[in-house]
């Protein structure tokens, strides 16, 4: 068995989502459970209807749906030729389902309503793609992974309870194999033990597909994207970056724990427990050999990896009466950052003050901040950004900072960061 994960991008024109038929195509002898995330950026539009909707702007978060709606019918008459087919059926369920939430008045936390209103994407994605699919030929059952992913209610950041979602793959997955050798189901999306559903964070796909291979007990977890593999840098920042035919999980969690945008974090670790290795490779092309991620990776020729995270913000927290920032005062600071949900970049303490990096969002700020100013002083930079360099070399890391202002920096043997202006 083999899992197989399609982004966005795979899907964001007819062309693509008929290449990654062919692509399914070619897998003819495998049993493949393909994961499948919304079209193009569906998602972000999704999350404008949610906060619409929770800013109490009725007409306009109902507008966006239907422009949602509209693309998605599309999409799909254009694949299917037809707009009799049982599959607008099924598409007008989830509209009607979506339109009921917008009818609510918003009672509950925005977490909540956005995990109901934002899933939507790749219920709709995988609805019209296994119809397609199958009207070409190639067989395949559409699961619904709501019934499958058992999470706990933490909105919008969902924990799997993999107990519960092991007993139910076995149970409700396991069998689909038998009628076919495909089955496809969404990233991304679970739900709790009161069938609501949830989200498992932004660009969670990934990890979707890794609880399905660890759960199934895959041989390898294959992530279709529209690069040639993994890079040492991300193509659309940097010139001249190189691909990396093989590399460690230990370096990719590294990678992906500082920032970089091509592998969601939480995917390793379900795939290292097993050793079940990941490749990724080029929906454009996939002759081209690009990368496999695994435990004995050869890395003697690794190349600089560079993480760049945009849109920073540097806080320095200092205490009021020059007193020092000792442990039980460090420890306050970051339970509130745990409060508010927000994930430090990058820190460093001195004698009377706490600097954090993280990530630029205004609302999240503006109440850490008032959180923290009952017992300290704050001042903060905003437009930042922080540059991660892995087995960095000096002549480089001087290229990568010529002309900007380096405001915090932190060295290693194998890793420098700096927060940069
Ligand atoms: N180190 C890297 N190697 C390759 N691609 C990277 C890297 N860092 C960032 N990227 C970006 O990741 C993009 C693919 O990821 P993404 O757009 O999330 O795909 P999808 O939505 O299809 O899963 C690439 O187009 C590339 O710009
Ligand atoms: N659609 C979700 C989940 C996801 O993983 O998407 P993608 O595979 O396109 O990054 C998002 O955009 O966050």
């Amino acid at each position: 068995m083999k899992v197989f994960k399609f982004g966005g991008a795979s899907l964001e024109t007819i062309e693509r989502i008929q290449r990654v038929g062919q692509i399914i195509q070619s897998y003819s002898g495998d049993q493949l459970l393909v994961v499948i995330s919304a079209m193009g950026k569906t998602t972000n539009e999704l999350e404008k209807v949610a906060q619409n909707f929770f800013m109490r702007k009725r007409e306009i978060a109902a507008q966006l749906l239907y422009n949602v709606e509209q693309y998605h019918l599309q999409v799909a008459e254009q694949l299917l030729g037809t707009k009799e087919h049982n599959l607008f059926v099924q598409l007008q369920q989830f509209f009607t389902e979506a339109e009921w939430t917008l009818g609510e008045k918003p009672l509950r936390t925005y977490d909540y309503y956005y995990d109901q209103i934002v899933g939507l994407g790749e219920l709709l994605s995988t609805a019209i793609v296994s119809a397609y699919f199958n009207e070409t030929g190639i067989t395949n059952v559409w699961l619904d992974v709501r019934d499958v992913f058992r999470t706990d209610d933490n909105f919008r950041d969902a924990n799997i309870d993999w107990e519960v979602t092991q007993r139910q793959v076995n149970e409700k997955v396991l069998p689909l194999f038998n009628t076919a050798s495909i089955v496809i189901a969404q990233g991304f999306i679970g739900s709790t033990d009161q069938n609501e559903s949830v989200t498992l964070g932004r660009e969670g796909s990934d990890f979707s597909a890794a609880v399905f291979a660890n759960l199934l007990n895959a041989e390898s977890q294959t992530i279709w994207k529209d690069v040639e593999g993994l890079k040492n840098a991300d193509p659309k920042i940097f010139p001249n970056t190189v691909n990396i035919p093989e590399i460690s999980f230990g370096e990719v969690i590294e990678m992906a724990y500082y920032g970089a945008q091509v592998i969601h974090p939480k995917t390793i670790k379900p795939l290292q427990n097993k050793q079940i290795p990941l490749y990724v490779k080029c929906f454009l092309d996939k002759e081209l050999p690009g990368t496999v991620i695994r435990e004995d990776a050869d890395q003697r020729s690794l190349p600089p990896i560079i993480v760049l995270k945009r849109n920073q913000v540097l806080i320095t927290i200092t205490s009021r009466d020059f007193a020092f920032i000792t442990e039980d005062k460090i420890s306050d600071i970051y339970e509130i950052f745990h409060a508010k949900k927000i994930k430090i970049n990058l820190t460093q303490n001195a004698a009377i003050s706490f600097s954090c990096c993280i990530d630029n969002n205004p609302e999240k700020i503006e109440l850490l901040i008032k959180a923290l100013h009952q017992g300290f002083k704050i001042s903060y930079n905003e437009g930042l950004e922080l540059l991660t360099v892995r087995h960095y070399r000096n002549g480089l890391l001087d290229e990568l900072t010529k002309g900007r202002k380096i405001l915090l920096e932190q060295r290693s043997d194998s890793t420098v960061q700096m927060v940069v202006k």
